[in-house]
């Protein structure tokens, strides 16, 4: 396996932290998970975004920063194997989204000071997942406060996140994992797994799933 330091993103429900977890395993990695069940804002934000975004997103970026900036410290961050399921960038996305224009800009000043002493990861995964599809996968893990969620907010995440990776030159995996199955179809992780012990170029590399 040819990274030390790998991310793996999408949208919301996606299945980031089940490939994470699988990765994490398979690699003996040091896994770090997003905590977003300990932002006391999510629920709040879900009901009354406009009331809530700013306290969400500000809770976000210190609950990551804190995560993120352990791995500085650790001395065999190069040697070892990191999985993360999520990029610091996605605090700027989602805020991007959710936060009126002057709120968002002032967020981005802070976003700036801190990501220059957050480590980037070698490389990216991202798990491309229907709108649809994710609102079946957000159904079926029925966390209450997700129950509503439109599809319109689903469509805005989704490019904001696909216009971000077009125009960085970050070293990404875009896998079309629409049918992915990657806890029940061993083909599906090892279609991930290959890919990890090529040498990728930076830019976009698009996976299928058979
Ligand atoms: N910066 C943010 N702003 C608003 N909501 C956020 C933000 N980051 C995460 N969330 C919300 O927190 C919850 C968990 O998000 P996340 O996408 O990390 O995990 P997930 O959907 O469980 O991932 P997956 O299913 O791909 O493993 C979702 O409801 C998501 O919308």
């Amino acid at each position: 396996m040819n990274y030390h330091f790998i991310t793996i993103e999408g949208n919301i429900g996606a299945g980031k932290t089940t490939l994470s977890h699988l990765l994490a395993k398979k690699y003996n990695a040091r896994l770090i998970l997003e905590a977003f069940a300990d932002n006391p804002f999510l629920s709040k934000f879900y009901e009354n975004p406009k009331q809530y975004a700013f306290p969400l997103e500000l809770f976000f970026m210190a609950e990551r920063y804190k995560q993120l900036k352990e791995l500085i410290h650790t001395k065999d961050l190069f040697q070892s194997v990191t999985v993360t399921d999520y990029l610091f960038t996605k605090c700027l996305l989602f805020a991007k989204v959710n936060l009126p224009e002057e709120e968002f800009r002032l967020y981005q000043k802070l976003f700036e000071i801190i990501h220059q002493q957050i480590p980037q990861p070698e490389i990216l995964i991202y798990l491309h997942v229907p709108v649809n599809k994710l609102q079946s996968n957000i159904r079926k893990r029925n966390r209450p406060y997700e129950q509503s969620i439109p599809d319109e907010y689903l469509f805005k995440i989704q490019e904001t996140y696909t216009n971000y990776i077009k125009q960085h030159n970050l070293k990404t995996l875009f896998v079309d994992a629409s049918n992915a199955d990657f806890l029940g179809n061993e083909k599906h992780l090892q279609v991930i797994t290959d890919a990890l012990e090529k040498d990728h170029d930076y830019g976009q590399r698009y996976l299928t799933l058979p």
